[in-house]
């Protein structure tokens, strides 16, 4: 996988290097159509986050980033950058990287001339999404790590993940994924247990991607993660993350917390991998994160009264390891990267 040139890429630039607009992947539209948006706006940035045809933490951060940028076209004045910030803050509340991003941009602009604020703007988000990539390549050498170890001949490693943490929710590489295309790319045998992801069905998008990418997958309900541990069928479950604290409880999407509980039950190795934009060292626990609740319609439930979180925290206590650029720490020991 790695940083090659792909036909569908996340978030780039729009051609001519101009910096006047980007170009994402529409991922409400995957898997059945993959199409390209072209985001020229404030309003195009924060409504692509808000509707999740960007999603994923580091892919939120990175074109919060750029919508900044798009935002300070016309008037790049104190008023102006505090609007576009305040807007871009607005639109999902769990994912850190989010305003890891903007206070990152905010700190940039304000030490920044007036008139060279806009190409500042630019220049910032350009190297958020490049670091973003680097980044999650690194997390994918360190897990690689953790795959060799449990590599038995020519049997394949399986490997669990939920929601969608590969490339598509990253500018590139992904996270909880990355360690598996590092594999593959070792020519390592793995295969992942992709779960479905009620009731946004973002393990859709993996088996997309991991399609896209040659890597052999099975997609299963959310419901037969526990029966598939019990049946020895899972090496490792490697989840993404949208808010760690600074404990080590980790915020990622709804149903995450039952995975880490069966694979606790049945011994099987529980990771976190993400970017250390994802630690939200400011957060002391998990009970401190707040969790996005979404729209009934999501449920397609009609009438009936409905309940939408979009994520869950699993308590450190669960999570054998988090895996960052950085390498790789058990959750109470993360203070170490706080640097
Ligand atoms: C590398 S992405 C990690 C997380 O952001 C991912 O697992 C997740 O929960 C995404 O949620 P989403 O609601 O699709 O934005």
């Amino acid at each position: 996988m790695g940083g090659g040139q792909k036909d569908y890429p996340t978030l780039i630039e729009d051609a001519g290097g101009r910096n006047e607009s980007v170009l994402i992947l529409d991922q409400t539209r995957l898997p059945s159509e993959a199409v390209m948006l072209r985001l020229v706006s404030l309003e195009d940035a924060a409504h692509a986050i808000r509707v999740m045809q960007v999603r994923g933490a580091p892919l939120i951060g990175a074109t919060a980033a750029y919508g900044v940028a798009l935002g300070l076209a016309d008037d790049a004045g104190d008023t102006r950058l505090n609007h576009v910030i305040d807007t871009l803050a607005a639109t999902r509340p769990t994912a850190v990287n989010l305003h890891w991003a903007l206070a990152r941009m905010r700190r940039v602009l304000q030490e920044s001339a007036l008139a060279a604020r806009r190409d500042a703007a630019w220049n910032e988000a350009r190297a958020i999404a490049t670091e973003d990539k680097a980044a999650n390549a690194a997390i994918g050498q360190h897990g690689l790590s953790l795959l060799q170890a449990r590599q038995q001949g020519s049997r394949p490693i399986n490997v669990m993940t939920h929601c969608n943490a590969g490339r598509l929710a990253t500018v590139d590489n992904g996270t909880a994924i990355s360690p598996v295309y590092a594999a593959h790319a070792a020519g390592l045998p793995v295969h992942v247990w992709v779960s479905e992801t009620r009731p946004r069905n973002q393990g859709l998008l993996t088996a997309w991607e991991l399609r896209e990418a040659g890597v052999p997958h099975t997609l299963i309900a959310d419901n037969a993660a526990g029966l598939l541990m019990m049946q020895g069928k899972v090496d490792l479950v490697i989840v993404g993350a949208d808010r760690i604290a600074a404990n080590g409880d980790t915020a990622n999407k709804v149903g995450t917390y039952l995975k880490a509980l069966a694979a606790k039950a049945h011994g099987v190795p529980f990771y976190v991998a993400a970017p250390l934009s994802t630690i939200d060292f400011a957060c002391s626990s998990g009970d401190r994160i707040p969790i996005e609740e979404r729209a009934a319609e999501e449920l397609g439930a009609g009438d009936t009264p409905v309940a939408n979180p979009a994520f869950d925290v699993t308590p450190a206590a669960l999570i054998d390891g988090i895996i960052s650029e950085r390498g790789i720490v058990r959750p109470g020991t993360l203070e170490q990267w706080n640097a």
